[in-house]
């Protein structure tokens, strides 16, 4: 019996193969309440096509519930999303196909597959066989996953870890397994990547190496996307970010550029200090 024919993938990706543009993101009005605490209120932020934006904070800000609201694991009592100039009502099993792919705080590899297949495992809705079908042996799933196997050896390639495409994740340093997650991510042809922390864990030379590869992804030719960034480690955020928002409380308390945000006293006294103003 033929499986249930799905929907083609939306990958933004044009006739001639080539991703043309990040997509863009707008958050109105959005809250969220856990019981009595109110974890965001009002919270409208833009991540304009081609951008990387930070959404910084201290700790409880209410990052992490940003980020949960746009994946659909956290529905809001309040607001809208709109993802390019389209309303959006996340689910997370559909996200990657409306091509918006999250990284995790620390790494999410699976143990138990190699490098390779879990960055395959990162593709799965680009195929049409499906990597578990893949994976099984089934039939019509040749073509697919050799396709898959390729853009995946890609993209260990691009993110420097091809090398290691045959180890497996829990032997490999923790730089290393951040690159993977990173080739996972983009191996899903994101239009916009939400980044949790990869810099948490680094040291400052991955770090350097981290924000020229953030830097470039708006303008990647293999697929270029816009760039949510959640992020403590402020020196990354500066350098990277071409917009900031930051909350307080679950509140935006400024949104602007880097020099913006570093010169706004109301920013350095609610959070940042010396960190920012040095
Ligand atoms: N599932 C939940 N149930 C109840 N309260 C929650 C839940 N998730 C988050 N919170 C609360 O909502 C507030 C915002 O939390 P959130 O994790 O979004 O902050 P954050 O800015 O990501 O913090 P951090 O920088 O420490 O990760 C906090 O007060 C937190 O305790």
């Amino acid at each position: 019996m033929s499986p249930p024919s799905a929907d083609p993938p939306d990958t933004g990706i044009g006739s001639t193969g080539i991703r043309n543009t990040g997509a863009s993101l707008d958050l109105s009005g959005i809250g969220v309440n856990f019981g009595g605490l109110v974890a965001l209120e009002d919270v409208s932020l833009a991540v304009p096509a081609g951008s990387v934006v930070g959404v910084i904070g201290p700790n409880g800000a209410g990052k992490t519930t940003l980020f949960n609201v746009v994946c659909g694991f956290v529905e809001p009592s309040n607001g809208s999303i709109t993802f390019d100039g389209r309303p959006l009502r996340p689910k997370p099993h559909q996200l990657a196909r409306r091509g918006i792919v999250r990284t995790l705080q620390g790494v999410g590899l699976f143990r138990g597959l190699s490098v390779l297949e879990n960055v395959m495992a990162g593709a799965t809705h680009t195929s049409d066989a499906g990597f578990l079908s893949a994976l099984f042996g089934l039939p019509r799933s040749d073509r697919d996953e050799r396709r898959l196997r390729a853009e995946a050896v890609a993209r260990l390639d691009e993110l420097g870890v091809a090398d290691h495409a045959g180890a497996y994740p829990e032997t490999l340093p923790y730089a290393v397994r951040k690159r993977v997650a990173l080739a996972r991510a983009l191996v899903a042809r994101p239009r916009l990547l939400l980044l949790d922390e990869p810099a948490g864990g680094l040291s400052a030379e991955d770090i350097e190496e981290l924000a020229a590869l953030i830097v470039g992804l708006p303008a990647r030719s293999e697929g270029a996307c816009s760039v949510m960034l959640v992020e403590h480690h402020m020196d990354l955020v500066m350098q990277v970010c071409t917009g900031i928002v930051v909350l307080d409380f679950g509140r935006v308390i400024a949104s602007g550029t880097p020099q913006e945000i570093r010169d706004n006293p109301a920013v350095a006294e609610a959070y940042l200090g010396a960190e920012v103003t040095s």
